[in-house]
Parts: structure tokens; C-alpha cells; sequence
């Protein structure tokens, strides 16, 4: 070689090697492979039951680069010619679960509740992307450097995409500066208690906190989610009186947290919602009513607050669909959360009013903790922490005690999906049309299966689940999230490729 060939040839291989690079990162599938258990980045889903907004369709979702890139109906059959073809034939497609009322304890609570179980337990059920409640984890997340505590403690362990809630706690209410920096940092939203959280440095906040944190919120058109129940004196004194109470009994607890609590808190919280209403000094803002119970006066005054135009919204969890006072056995505290599940009457009412559209979501709030804090062996509904662990099971949970209300398909994804995207401000999931990204879950309405020693749990310490021992129908064969299969049949992706979601 030359001399000029040898001051070439180092300068040739420098640039296919530059060359190499680019079409290694270009070509490649925008995430890592193993994010997937199916190696294509573009696909068709085939199904004899799509759930899209414009009702249940036989045909195929078309996946590319994470997104849904086309919806069409069997007759086009233009995947006929195609290859990367999953058919699903009778099996429901339908948009992932928008779990909006989550607690994943991590960091510092870990041994309740991990980002890495709880995320494998949502993908398992069906559940693509979860919000993040701020407390239960060790620190709250009520401030941007808290915020980042638990960006960083999620990152590379989630198998779905998870945002967050900020805490609305009266050290901040009134520091706007403060707040601001967190709801810039990236927290979809805020979430305030109206009682005692359970958690020390996780405050109560008053009506005046709620109007400050509206105020805030209506620039940054965020939501405000409400736990609204007030302790109310008479009924607290209850918890004193002794010997006649019997902690174990299911009864006893109910007593100890009526429902005038949730009615006095709903009407308290009411009066503030004003000012969301057009033209009000919080416009913009929005207030969600977490886990409502109550059917009685709550329901009827936030049905008034919305036909008066406040920006409102409410959900309710399955466990107080599924279950009811009467049949909680004695000492099974696996049942206590707060508000309590009431009687039979109080859950056929609640099942007619999401039925009508006066409830608008569904959420799960799994709160778990650990055995011992659930006191199961004592069995006393007093001292045990409030908290139901579901996050797996809420799409079977749903539609077991569903279908003899007749629900549909189409009503499963607006409460799940639909709705709390839209709560989130997640513009592009929640529904399977062109240009979202491809979020889905494909379930099996009529296989049944038990929650017995032989089903796997993901999340932490299944056994404290109100749900265990239950039968089921439902059940989850695959979860897609942006694109990438990661959960099928009992197996997750290798790795967990699921986003933390920060708002812009
Ligand atoms: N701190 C906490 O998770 N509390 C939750 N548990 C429950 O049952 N209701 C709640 O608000
Ligand atoms: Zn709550
Ligand atoms: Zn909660």
C-alpha cells in the first residue's frame, strides 16, 4: 500500500464504522428487542372483537413503531398479504386499563409495594399504564426533589408506563412557588386527604388548601383528586367505648366510619368546586373524587355540582362492587379500607349509578403492606391498615360481577381506559384508534380461572388480597404496551421497558 493508502484506509474504516453505528440505531427496533416477547416492530393484531370508541369490530389493529397506525374491519382484509400476523380469533383487543389510583410504595416502603412487582402485576391484568399515588412511600412525593426520588427509584424497573400524583399537603398549599415547581417537575396532578392519611408526613388539607391548590392547578390544567371523608366527632367517639365493640367484628369498624363522613367532606369539598366552573377564579382545574362509597346524599350532590357545571368527575373501586358488609367474615380484616365497603343495598346503588354515567371510572386504589400490618392473625379491623390489594385482578374483578348488570365491552373500556386517560391529560392512549400509542390488552371474557395457591401473583404479598379464593372469568392472554408484548401467558419481557410519564 501507498502512502497515501495508508492515511486512507484508518479514515475508511472510521467511517464505516460511523456508518455501521447509524444504521445499527436506525434500523433497529426503537427500543431494545427484549422489551418484547414478539421480535417485529411493525404487526397486526387480529381479532373477532376489537373494542374501538365506535363499537366492537371484527378485524385488525395495526401496530408500527409503538403506535397504532391503522384500525380496519375484516372486509378490507388487507393483512391477508402481510406477515407478522398475531390472530387472536375470538379473544377481546381492547385498550389497556388506565389504573389512575395506584399506591407502589417504592421508594422506602418497598417491602409493601415495588415498582418492579407492582408493574409485573399490572401487566399481567391487562393494566398498561398506572398513576402513582403519592403517599404510602418513604418520602411522600409532595415536592420536585421528592418527585425525582421517585422518577429515579421507577427507572428501568417498570413492565408499563407509570405517571404520578403530587401531594396537596398544607406545607405546600400556600407556597405557590413550591407547588409550581412540582406540577413544572412533572406530577400529572395533585391528590389531598380530607382526614388523616395514615401516614404521618402525609398530612390532611382543609377547604382553603383545596381552594389555594385549585387556584395553582387551573394554569397548569391539572386535576386535584380528593379522598373525601372528615372525621366527624360524634362518630369517633364511637372507637372509644370498649368492651362492647368487638374489633373483630366486621360491624364494629363500619360504625366507626358512617357515611355522613363521606357526605359532610363531599359537601365541604362542593362549596370549592365552584370555582372551577367557566368563568370562576379556577377554571382550567378539575376535581375527581377518589373511591366514592356513599350512595346516598354524596351521590345526589355531586350529580348537582356537575349540572351546575363544576369541572367533576368521580370513581369508584371494584372492590365495592364486588363485595358487600354482610358477608365480611369476622377478623378478615383483608377486607378494611377506607371508606368502608357497605351493605348490599349501598352496592346494587352504586353498580346503577356507573350504569348511568353518574360515576364516571373505575380505579383500583391497591394499598397493600405487609402481613403483619394487616394484622390478619388478630383479625382486628381497628388496628389493621386500610387497604385492599388488587391491582392484578381488577379487569376479571369487573367483569365477574359485571355481566349480571349487563356491561359492555365498550362501557369496560370507557371506565377503565377511556375516561382516566383522559383524568391523566394522556392524549394519545386509551382508546385503540390510529395515531395512539398501541396500549392493549387481549383477554378472554369466559375462560375462569381461581385464585387459588397455584395462580401466579405478581404483586407483593398476594396472600393479605381480599380476592384470594375468589373465582373468576376473565382472563388476561397478552398485554402490549407502546408496541411491545410484555406480558403472554404467565411470562413477562425480559426487560422492563415501561416509561415514566412526566408532564410537559
Ligand atoms: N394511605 C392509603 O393508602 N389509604 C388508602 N387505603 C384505603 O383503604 N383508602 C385509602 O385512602
Ligand atoms: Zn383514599
Ligand atoms: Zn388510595
Amino acid at each position: 500500500m501507498d502512502f497515501l493508502g495508508w492515511r486512507v484506509f484508518p479514515l475508511l474504516t472510521l467511517l464505516a464504522s460511523f456508518l455501521f453505528i447509524f444504521y445499527m440505531r436506525t434500523s433497529s427496533k426503537p427500543s431494545n428487542s427484549e422489551c418484547s416477547l414478539l421480535p417485529h416492530d411493525r404487526f397486526w393484531i387480529l381479532s373477532n372483537n376489537i373494542v374501538t370508541p365506535s363499537g366492537v369490530i371484527s378485524g385488525a389493529v395495526e401496530v408500527r413503531g409503538g403506535n397504532i397506525i391503522s384500525v380496519v374491519e375484516k372486509e378490507n382484509q388487507q393483512w391477508k398479504i402481510k406477515s407478522n400476523v398475531v390472530d387472536y380469533g375470538d379473544a377481546v383487543v381492547m385498550p389497556g386499563l388506565i389504573d389512575v389510583h395506584a399506591h407502589i410504595d417504592e421508594p422506602g416502603r418497598t417491602e409493601w409495594e415495588g415498582f418492579s412487582s407492582g408493574t409485573k402485576a399490572a401487566a399481567a391484568g391487562g393494566v398498561t399504564t398506572l398513576i402513582d399515588m403519592p403517599l404510602n412511600s418513604c418520602p411522600s412525593t409532595v415536592s420536585e426533589e421528592t418527585l425525582k426520588l421517585k422518577v429515579d427509584a421507577a427507572e428501568d424497573k417498570i413492565y408499563v408506563d407509570v405517571g404520578f400524583w403530587g401531594g396537596l399537603v398544607p406545607d405546600n398549599a400556600f407556597n405557590r412557588t413550591a407547588l409550581e415547581g412540582l406540577l413544572k417537575a412533572g406530577v400529572l396532578g395533585l391528590k389531598s386527604f380530607m382526614c388523616p392519611s395514615g401516614i404521618n408526613d402525609f398530612p390532611m388539607t382543609n377547604a382553603s388548601h383545596i381552594k389555594e391548590g385549585l387556584n395553582v392547578l387551573a394554569k397548569y390544567k391539572r386535576p386535584l383528586l380528593v379522598h373525601a371523608e372528615v372525621e366527624l366527632d360524634s362518630e369517633s367517639d364511637f372507637e372509644a367505648s370498649d368492651g362492647i365493640n368487638d374489633a373483630r367484628s366486621y360491624s364494629t369498624y363500619l360504625k366507626t366510619r358512617p357515611p355522613s363522613w363521606e357526605e359532610a367532606a363531599i359537601r365541604e369539598l362542593l362549596e370549592v368546586t365552584k370555582d372551577t366552573r367557566t368563568g370562576g377564579p379556577s377554571e382550567g382545574s378539575h376535581v375527581h373524587i377518589v373511591h366514592l362509597s356513599d350512595t346516598r346524599a354524596s351521590l345526589d350532590m355531586i350529580k348537582g355540582a356537575k349540572n351546575s357545571g363544576d369541572s367533576l368527575s368521580v370513581e369508584t373501586c371494584p372492590h365495592y362492587l364486588a363485595f358487600s358488609s354482610e358477608e365480611i367474615p369476622d377478623g378478615d380484616t383483608r377486607y378494611k379500607c377506607s371508606p368502608p365497603i357497605r351493605d348490599s343495598a349501598n352496592r346494587e346503588r352504586l353498580w346503577d349509578a356507573l350504569m348511568e354515567g353518574h360515576i364516571d371510572m373505575l380505579s383500583s386504589d391497591h394499598s397493600p403492606t405487609v402481613p403483619e400490618l394487616k394484622r390478619f392473625h388478630e383479625g382486628d379491623f381497628l388496628k389493621a391498615w386500610g387497604g385492599i390489594s388488587s391491582l392484578q385482578y381488577v379487569l376479571p374483578v369487573t367483569w365477574s360481577y359485571g355481566r349480571k348488570y349487563g356491561i359492555t365491552l365498550n362501557q369496560l373500556a370507557s371506565w377503565w381506559s377511556e375516561r382516566p386517560a383522559k383524568l391523566a391529560g394522556q392524549d394519545f392512549k386509551g382508546s385503540i384508534v390510529s395515531g395512539n400509542h398501541a396500549d392493549i390488552v387481549v383477554w378472554e371474557p369466559d375462560t375462569e380461572f381461581e385464585l387459588d395457591d397455584n395462580h401466579t401473583a405478581y404483586h407483593k404479598n398476594p396472600s393479605i388480597s381480599a380476592y384470594m379464593g375468589k373465582r373468576l372469568s376473565g382472563k388476561v392472554l397478552a398485554t402490549f404496551v407502546r408496541g411491545n408484548l410484555v406480558y403472554k401467558e404467565g411470562q413477562h419481557a425480559p426487560v422492563a421497558c415501561g416509561v415514566p410519564i412526566v408532564a410537559k
